[in-house]
């Protein structure tokens, strides 16, 4: 059955990642193994949406993409809901990779942002958890690869803004069987597969007036304002902005 979502007058089909998708990046391979065929959804994205065909225009013009994610809580055997996780690619002509900011619309999020010594990613230089409610902001800078985690027992949505001229990079953590911490029923646990990992650092999300949004607004609204957005299309000229986020 087609999952949808009704966002300005559109109605958007889901796409679905389905359990055989999370092969390889979950801690509890037993579980995993036994359960895999069941193909039961884990969550759903809905991608490059507008409220209206002048929005649309403005989003493509800006280069961007705004995607809602929906993920119900659950657990993955003795391991908590998550995305694959991925990183993003570097600007072409820079050393500089695409960041991409979040906002929780609903439910809370927790999110594991990781950076890896460049050419050896089972390396972690550092590694910063995010836990976000309601309308807060997370922003995920250059050169981190990024999880988000519903250890929550409500569904999760959340919306990102990104630059659209890109695709994920999903080898890495695949490579590793995750990302470089599982979060389980009593607390993180180190991914036996990398070399190195630093301990967490637990940080606070931003809040919406960081982005002159009012309190709670949802950061969709930011397309009028796309200016603020242009950190994620041109990373290289917000630099100072981006070093200060975790
Ligand atoms: O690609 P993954 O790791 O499954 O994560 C999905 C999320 O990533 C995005 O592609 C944005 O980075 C969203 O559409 C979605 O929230």
């Amino acid at each position: 059955m087609e999952v949808t979502l009704k966002f300005g007058d559109k109605v958007t089909v889901a796409d679905v990642r389905k359990l055989p998708d999370m092969e390889g990046v979950v801690f509890d391979r037993k579980w995993f193994e036994k359960i895999k065929a069941r193909n039961r959804d884990m969550y759903y994205m809905f991608r490059d949406l507008a409220k209206s065909v002048a929005d649309l225009e403005a989003i493509k013009t800006h280069h961007l993409r705004y995607d809602i994610t929906v993920i119900p809580p659950g657990m993955l055997g003795s391991e908590y809901t998550k995305t694959v996780g991925h990183y993003h690619p570097r600007v072409p002509g820079t050393d500089i990779s695409y960041p991409e900011i979040y906002q929780v619309i609903e439910g809370s999020a927790t999110y594991l942002l990781q950076k890896v010594k460049y050419g050896e990613e089972d390396i972690v230089l550092d590694v910063a958890v995010i836990t976000a409610e309601k309308g807060d902001l997370v922003v995920v800078p250059p050169g981190y690869g990024h999880v988000t985690i519903n250890a929550s027992e409500k569904t999760l949505e959340m919306a990102n803004w990104v630059c659209r001229d890109f695709s994920s990079v999903y080898e890495p953590i695949k490579r590793l069987s995750g990302a470089s911490y599982f979060l389980l029923k009593d607390g993180f646990a180190k991914n036996p597969l990398y070399r190195h990992i630093p301990s967490i650092r637990y940080l606070k999300p931003m809040t919406s007036d960081a982005f002159g949004l009012g309190s709670g607004e949802n950061m969709y609204e930011l397309i009028h304002k796309a200016e603020k957005l242009r950190f994620l299309t041109s990373p290289q000229d917000s630099m100072g902005f981006l070093t200060g986020v975790l």
